[in-house]
């Protein structure tokens, strides 16, 4: 395991903030580390970065326990916590070779970096100008310079638009792809982590409530297929003779268990045939809230 976390604990005076958190992330891996605002996960970062003194409980990275192998560990960590530390007055590229000149890494790597964020045409800029988006993917950059086996994030897509979201999303993939780095990323949005995650830790009120592989998240948190017709009853019933599963019939829609695109096409097809007009058939992904409820009633 790139992190192992074992009955973790930290009070902020009276509250237990964090609480007996075991963690487990495998190398190569993508781990979402998702919660709610105030679950805790800026915390738990904190602790592994060693920003705070853990308690009660043990963290070993890269298998060395954390407080007597912190320079090492640490060397090889890159991290983006809370807002990136920029020099806005500086370009991009001033920024990068700053930061190459102070860790001793060669300059080329400036230029690696640029192109892998997908900054050269902008490394002229002063980074004060960059949106919200390219600060973040410079920030990454900055974390990536000393080439760190591990990558921390702290909601790294916090206040961005989609496309900023998307970019980072991509990058993080092939992070993990090409490079064969491993990704520790905070958020509290289900639908993002889904999209990138390998593996998935779940934390409510300093609790871990799940941890596992995304196809493990998957089966819990199956998405829904949101159907609207001209007739929402009959068009259910149809498809219930029909040996679907309609779990939930509304004013306007109705739901079925979502399991492939293919099946989304044949009950539009199966609803047209039979002349119902579709107004509109989607996949509705579960949120957090109803995610919490699912993992807190199987438990
Ligand atoms: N320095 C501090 N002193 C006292 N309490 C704190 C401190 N920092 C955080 N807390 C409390 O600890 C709890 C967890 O906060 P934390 O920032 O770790 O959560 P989070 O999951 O990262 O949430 P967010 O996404 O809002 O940052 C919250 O109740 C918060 O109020």
């Amino acid at each position: 395991m790139v992190i192992a976390t074992d009955k973790l604990t930290f009070n902020f005076g009276d509250q237990t903030v964090v609480k007996s958190l075991s963690l487990q992330v495998p190398e190569g891996s993508i781990y979402g580390f998702l919660g709610p605002n105030g679950a805790g996960k800026t915390t738990t970062i904190k602790l592994l970065m060693n920003l705070l003194k853990t308690q009660q409980g043990s963290i070993h990275i890269f298998d060395l326990e954390l407080k007597s192998n912190r320079v090492k560990i640490l060397s090889q960590i890159g991290s983006l916590i809370e807002q990136p530390a920029i020099y806005l007055h500086m370009s991009g590229r001033e920024n990068l070779l700053n930061r190459a000149l102070l860790l001793q890494v060669p300059e080329s790597r400036v230029e690696e970096m640029l192109n892998l964020v997908h900054l050269t045409n902008a490394a002229h800029k002063k980074a004060g100008q960059y949106s919200l988006g390219m600060k973040q993917r410079l920030g990454i950059a900055l974390a990536l310079l000393s080439d760190p086996k591990l990558l921390i994030l702290d909601e790294p897509t916090n206040g961005l638009d989609p496309n900023g979201i998307i970019e980072i999303r991509e990058l993080l993939i092939k992070l993990v792809n090409i490079h064969q780095k491993t990704v520790f990323i905070s958020s509290h949005l289900l639908g993002e982590i889904e999209r990138m995650a390998t593996h998935v830790g779940i934390i409510n009120n300093g609790e871990l409530l799940f941890q596992g592989s995304i196809s493990e998240l998957q089966t819990l948190s199956q998405p829904l297929i949101q159907v609207e017709t001209d007739n929402t009853v009959d068009a259910a019933n149809l498809l219930t003779r029909h040996n679907y599963e309609v779990t939930e019939v509304t004013d306007n829609y109705f739901f079925v268990p979502y399991t492939s695109k293919k099946q989304m096409g044949e009950m539009n097809a199966l609803l047209n045939k039979n002349g119902y007009a579709v107004y509109s058939i989607s996949k509705q992904q579960k949120d957090l809230e109803k995610l919490f409820l699912d993992i807190t009633q199987t438990a």
